[in-house]
């Protein structure tokens, strides 16, 4: 990382309330690699230091805002894509047990190889579909945090995210600036699934200035059998969404 890029993370971070000066070489080993992986598969669309720093790094660990995530707990990154929230969080919060899960396969790969590299044992990666995962023993209600970032609209997260909660755990989505027609939906997909919404921590990006929502949702009461739908049926047909 570049000494500017260190300091925009720095800085960035300090916003946040976080001190990453102890892990800013890790921080530089996972850029490295996703720069260098981002030319073999296609991981992620920025490659700019600037842009993998604010919108990668900093915007992921947005997720630590309010403190729904402290503890020693089980985390599900549902959709993680090339690692995002799940690495940063990994790196900044060892005490958390993280399952980075996507569809892709090439995308669970990377995190896996990444996470090995930078020596975080915190990691495990999943290949898998959520509404699958969502009905397997072991993976339904096997996690105390759901986090996920830029996956699906708000309903279609509750339905995919709420299975993989027992009654008290949370899910704590990460959105971009939130209309009150994807709330509302999101509410009432929240309580068909068993969830209710406990917070809505509008704010923007350090830096950039950039809006952004995190949603919380605690599961409230056990998810009924029929969720999550089949295959694909969630994201065609959200529910008390229309699909636009
Ligand atoms: C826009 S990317 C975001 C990736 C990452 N969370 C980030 O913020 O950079 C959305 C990811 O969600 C995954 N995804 C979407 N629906 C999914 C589902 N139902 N089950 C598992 N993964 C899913 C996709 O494969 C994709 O990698």
């Amino acid at each position: 990382m570049t000494p500017e890029g260190r300091r925009l993370l720095l800085e960035a971070a300090a916003a946040l309330e976080l001190d990453l000066t102890p892990r800013v070489e890790v921080f530089g080993q996972l850029l490295q690699l996703l720069v260098m992986a981002a030319d073999q598969v296609n991981l992620t669309s920025l490659r700019d230091e600037r842009d993998i720093v604010l919108k990668h790094f900093v915007d992921s660990l947005t997720c630590l805002r309010g403190g729904w995530l402290g503890g020693e707990r089980r985390v599900l990154d549902l959709g993680t894509g090339a690692g995002f929230p799940a690495l940063p969080l990994a790196i900044v919060r060892p005490e958390l047990a993280i399952t980075a899960m996507d569809a892709t396969r090439k995308k669970v790969e990377f995190v896996g190889r990444a996470a090995r590299e930078l020596g975080l044992t915190n990691v495990e990666p999943l290949v898998g579909r959520a509404e699958a995962l969502g009905r397997e023993p072991g993976q339904r209600e096997g996690y105390e945090r759901v986090v996920t970032r830029a996956v699906a609209a708000l309903p279609i997260l509750a339905e995919l995210a709420l299975p993989f909660l027992p009654v008290g755990g949370l899910l704590v989505a990460q959105k971009g600036a939130l209309s009150p027609e994807e709330l509302e939906a999101g509410t009432r997909a929240a309580a068909a699934v068993g969830g209710e919404v406990r917070a809505v921590d509008a704010f923007a990006l350090p830096v950039l200035g950039d809006a952004r929502t995190l949603v919380v949702i605690e599961k409230t009461g056990p998810t009924p059998e029929r969720y999550p739908r089949r295959e694909g049926v969630p994201n065609k047909q959200p529910l008390f969404w229309k699909v636009t």
